[in-house]
């Protein structure tokens, strides 16, 4: 695309060189920079893209679009100064792009536990349907039936907007993506065209990053102003219903669900097992029953968000119905091993208070025997939900084991030592495995007939992240080492 077309109408400070130009590609990693590219430079937490100008110039970068001052400027490279760069590489992008958003259908789904399994819960749905449906988010970018890993939970903008165009090209008519606060802080998002908005819930995580509750909830409302067909709420929460007062002002219907408040969407007459929940929803005056094949209250209110969306979008409820009660299982979300041992084991993704909350009390319904659980908390991550979750486990298993999660730049014993207080207030036993492998192993040594084996925190997750360093790490081939018996479960491997 030519440069001046690019950057026209851009907020520049400053702009020096050649601008008829052609520029291939956008990249905010001078080691990924192509021949004829622009390089943006982005101030970060942890280093300055500034710093790496030279290389992406190296590397073949032509335009430089930076923030701070440059010094040593070279005659045949342009240098566009911007106030905020992230910012601009999102608009940028866009253009590149050519609008890839409004081409589509996009759904964005926020909140803090939820999003991937809604984001499954639709996936099944629209293959009943047979409508395409691209995903974004957690578990990688799924363009159809092909998955391309990803990093992020939600891409930064150019890597955003390039996943959008590709799902253009492939003719897919719908995107879901979680929409994660810090894209929201970070401007991942910005300028992109959402047409509905999901959200989940609010509760504790990533104070780390946005420092206090308020700035998380800010962060979350961003999504449901950037919407322009609907947004959909759980009336439930309380952040959710603060979000319906505000959608309110907006020209767009609002759309609440939920169990005990007075909601647009309720689901009724209940009934949980320990393989899924069953309840009905009145839809246009009549009670209409579905069963989800993943227990929990917790399930509902994702099954909710996803009939609400499918409802809305005219997906007959025979198909939502179907797709609902024969899901294939979200990889490493509430995942019941198929093993031979006379205890159950389940690998899932709780990594904060409320998740660890919704999962145990599950459990704790169904189980026969007693729950044990396996858990530690991510480092260089919000440190108040340490002892917050110690404290959920301990209010709802009967032992545990804690040990570490991907304790990146930490000391794995001092992680475990800010959960364990919250243990102590409960007065459980508890026992401290630092390796994740032999507290695996301890806790299959020390399972009886009917007991639940919780292992929490990593799900999908197949490795440990240890200082910089990114470890081999399979739960469930672990489990099947372990157990030294044939194939555990392997569906989604
Ligand atoms: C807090 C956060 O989100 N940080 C993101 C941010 O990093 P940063 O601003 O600190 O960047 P930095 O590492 O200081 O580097 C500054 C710039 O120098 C560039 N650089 C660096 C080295 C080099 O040799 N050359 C070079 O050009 C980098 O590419 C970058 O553009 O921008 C980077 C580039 O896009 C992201 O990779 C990085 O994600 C980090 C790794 C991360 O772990 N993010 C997590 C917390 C995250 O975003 N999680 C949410 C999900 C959360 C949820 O559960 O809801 C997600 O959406 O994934
Ligand atoms: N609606 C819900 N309310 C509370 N907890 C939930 C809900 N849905 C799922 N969980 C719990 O949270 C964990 C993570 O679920 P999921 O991966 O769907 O959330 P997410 O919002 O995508 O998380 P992330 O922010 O890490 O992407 C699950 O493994 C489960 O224990
Ligand atoms: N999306 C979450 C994942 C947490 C998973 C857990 N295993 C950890 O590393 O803390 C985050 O970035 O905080
Ligand atoms: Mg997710």
């Amino acid at each position: 695309m030519n440069l001046k077309k690019l950057i026209q109408g851009l907020d520049i400070v400053s702009c020096e060189g050649e601008t008829n130009r052609e520029i291939t590609s956008i990249h905010y990693d001078s080691r990924k920079c192509q021949k004829n590219s622009m390089f943006i430079a982005i101030n970060g937490f942890n280093t300055d893209g500034h710093e790496y100008i030279s290389e992406a110039i190296e590397n073949g970068a032509t335009t430089i679009l930076y923030k701070n001052e440059v010094n040593k400027k070279q005659s045949h490279i342009t240098y566009i100064k911007v106030k905020n760069s992230r910012l601009a590489m999102a608009t940028l992008s866009n253009r590149f792009y050519d609008y890839p958003s409004k081409k589509m259908k996009l759904i964005g789904i926020t909140g803090t536990n939820g999003k991937t399994t809604i984001s499954f819960l639709l996936g099944e749905i629209f293959k009943q349907w047979g409508v395409k449906l691209g995903i974004i988010g957690t578990l990688g970018n799924y363009l159809g039936e092909t998955l391309y890993k990803g990093t992020h939970t939600t891409p930064e903008s150019v890597d955003l907007q390039q996943i959008l165009h590709q799902i253009n090209e492939e003719h897919i008519p719908y995107t879901v993506m979680e929409v994660s606060s810090h894209s929201l802080e970070l401007n991942r998002v910005e300028d992109t065209n959402f047409d509905i908005g999901i959200f989940t819930n609010l509760s504790q995580d990533h104070l780390d990053f946005h420092k206090n509750f308020q700035n998380y909830f800010q962060a979350k409302a961003k999504l449901f102003h950037m919407t322009d067909k609907a947004n959909i709420i759980n009336g439930d929460d309380i952040y959710g219903e603060k979000l319906i007062s505000l959608s309110k002002g907006r020209e767009i219907p609002v759309y609440s669900y939920g169990i005990k408040n007075n909601c647009d969407f309720v689901a009724k007459n209940i009934k949980i097992d320990n393989k899924g929940a069953f309840f009905t929803v009145n839809i246009e005056n009549n009670s209409e029953g579905f069963y989800i094949n993943i227990p929990g209250i917790f399930s509902i209110y994702n099954a909710l968000a996803a009939i609400v969306l499918a409802y809305t979008e005219g997906i007959p409820l025979e198909i939502t119905r179907k797709a609902l009660s024969n899901l294939p299982g979200v990889p490493g979300r509430f995942e019941m091993l198929d093993t031979n041992t006379p205890y159950g084991i389940i690998i899932d993704y709780a990594h904060t208070p409320a998740g660890l909350e919704n999962i145990l009390k599950t459990i704790r319904e169904f189980s026969k025997g007693n729950v044990i659980v396996v858990f530690g908390c991510g480092g260089d991550r919000d440190k108040g939900k340490r002892p917050i979750m110690g404290e959920v486990a301990g209010l709802y298993a009967d032992f545990m084991i804690i040990t570490s999660d991907n304790p990146r730049n930490e000391e794995p014993l001092s992680i475990i030592k800010d959960i364990v207080p919250g243990i102590k207030k409960t007065g459980k036993p508890y026992k401290i495995i630092e390796d994740r492998k032999s507290a695996i192993k301890s806790a299959l040594a020390i399972g009886k007939k009917d007991d639940i084996i919780l292992i929490a925190g990593k799900g999908h997750e197949r490795y440990q992240i240890i200082q910089n360093e990114i470890i081999p790490f399979d739960e469930k081939k672990i489990i099947n080492q372990l157990l030294g018996e044939g194939e555990v479960d392997a569906k989604d491997d």
